[in-house]
């Protein structure tokens, strides 16, 4: 199977991507109402691997591994039958030596077809040089939460409590707003605990009409290991609504979200919760306790609401304002689609070093240095040290800034930051723009 030789001129099912390293259409990235499970599966399709795990070019049987896993037996059992190269290489920055010779032991075999994947882990690389240097650094400074940062999460989570309670109770819609932006706020905290090491902060996603668990197939995996690229499903996901990636569009797709898009963050967190329904029904994905939490809340709030009636429309305003908000700063504000940032269909880097590629697809907020680590918490700050290094929690990211900057700057390197009020009006720019972008060189020669 040779890899197909892709250009910047667009995406079709011959001309997959960019990057030469995607050599295959995802298998079922077109599917309708698609959920990480069908993604998960379509890329076993792709990776081709049987029952097994592969890292780089070798094949691992990690079965009686999963229950040990330090991380948490889920991303074992997630990813069985799938290429977990960059999950292993980027989930893993302390003790990167013990857990080295942990994977060895569960060696079964050399695999003989490339990866269908863009990215280079090369040890004379940006990515893997910059990890050197942050693995001691963590080892000293734990990747774990804080305190502090376990405070802000758990204030949030009471606050909800308390907000939607007394405002559905006293049936106030100045409550029921504050509850829905402190519930979105909540789910962007607990997107924090949901990358981490297993935990149960990350269950504080399923007060909303979401799913941690979808999360971290959706997110975790896809997203952040895929970003902008054809296999990111958080960008299949939107489509046809929002086309993100530059390639030929109608009139329509360019400049219709602007009109609809804010329509769309109310109504998202309620076509998830459809969607989980209908897999759930149809036997791709099972029911978990978690997603019951919102149905609780939707029975105690009938109870404490003046009336039946009340405590619906109220369970359905405090979603739909945490929808809107999270969405807003999600999408809206995305330090992904501003139109500098790297999307499948531009020119991509000769050598698709997994770091600088992470950086191409991101546009980090100016002034992310001097915000307080609650901001950063609620808003996802710090994107781009938070893509290199995913299971490191917020708290400890600053501790790697300084050799994260040393190391830009020796691969002569740089990514500006732009404002938020850029990147509110980049996402317009992004889905309006056809064009692609020329070669990462090509950009840095034009500055
Ligand atoms: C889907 C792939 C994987 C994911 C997403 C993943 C995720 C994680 C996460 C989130 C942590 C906690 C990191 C921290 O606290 O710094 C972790 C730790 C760990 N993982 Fe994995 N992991 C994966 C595969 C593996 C594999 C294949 C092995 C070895 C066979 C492994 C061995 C370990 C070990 C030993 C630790 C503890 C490291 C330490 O002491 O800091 N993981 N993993």
């Amino acid at each position: 199977m040779a890899p197909n030789q892709g250009s910047s001129s667009g995406l079709s099912p011959k001309n997959p991507s960019s990057f030469p390293g995607i050599y295959k259409y995802p298998a079922d990235r077109n599917l309708p109402f698609k959920n990480g499970y069908q993604w998960l599966a379509g890329k076993r399709k792709d990776d081709d691997i049987g029952k097994l795990w592969r890292v780089y070019d070798k094949l691992y049987n990690l079965e009686s591994f999963a229950h040990k896993h330090p991380g948490g037996d889920y991303w074992i059992r997630l990813t069985q039958g799938t290429d977990i190269t960059e999950a292993f290489e980027a989930s893993h920055v302390a003790h990167v030596k013990k857990v080295e010779e942990i994977l060895a032991k569960y060696y079964v075999r050399d695999v003989e077809f490339p990866r269908n994947s863009p990215y280079t882990f090369k040890q004379d690389g940006f990515y893997m040089t910059l990890k050197r240097r942050a693995g001691p650094i963590l080892e000293e400074v734990g990747t774990n939460s804080t305190l502090q940062i376990r405070l802000m999460i758990d204030g949030l989570g009471l606050a909800y409590v308390l907000l939607s309670f007394f405002g559905v109770f006293l049936n106030s819609t100045l409550l029921q707003i504050l509850a829905g932006l402190d519930l979105a706020m909540l789910i962007i905290a607990a997107h924090n605990f949901f990358h981490m090491r297993d935990n149960w902060r990350k269950f504080y996603y399923d007060f909303s009409l979401q799913s941690s668990i979808e999360l971290q197939i959706s997110h975790a995996i896809s997203h952040h290991l895929y970003t902008n690229t054809v296999m990111d499903i958080e960008i299949s996901n939107l489509e046809p609504a929002f086309e993100f990636l530059p390639k030929e569009k109608t009139f329509l797709k360019r400049y219709a979200p602007g009109v609809y898009a804010h329509l769309f963050y109310i109504v998202s967190f309620f076509l998830d919760l459809i969607k989980r329904g209908r897999a759930i029904a149809n036997g791709t994905q099972q029911l978990r306790p978690e997603n019951l939490i919102v149905f609780i809340q939707l029975a105690v709030w009938m109870l404490i609401a003046p009336s039946v009636p009340t405590g619906i429309y109220s369970w359905l305003f405090i979603h739909a304002v945490a929808s809107y908000w999270f969405m807003l700063v999600a999408v809206g504000g995305s330090a992904h689609h501003h139109p500098s940032c790297f999307h499948d269909g531009d020119e991509a880097r000769n050598e698709a070093d997994f770091g600088l590629c992470q950086l191409d697809a991101i546009r980090d907020r100016s002034d992310d240095l001097h915000q307080t680590l609650f901001v950063i918490l609620t808003t996802f700050g710090a994107h781009s040290l938070h893509h290199l290094f995913p299971t490191v929690c917020h708290s400890k990211l600053h501790h790697l800034q300084e050799v994260y900057e040393q190391t830009l700057k020796e691969f002569n390197e740089e990514f500006h930051p732009v404002s938020q009020f850029e990147l509110f009006l980049g996402m317009h720019k992004q889905l309006a723009r056809v064009e692609a972008l020329p070669h990462p060189a090509e950009i840095k020669k034009q500055k």
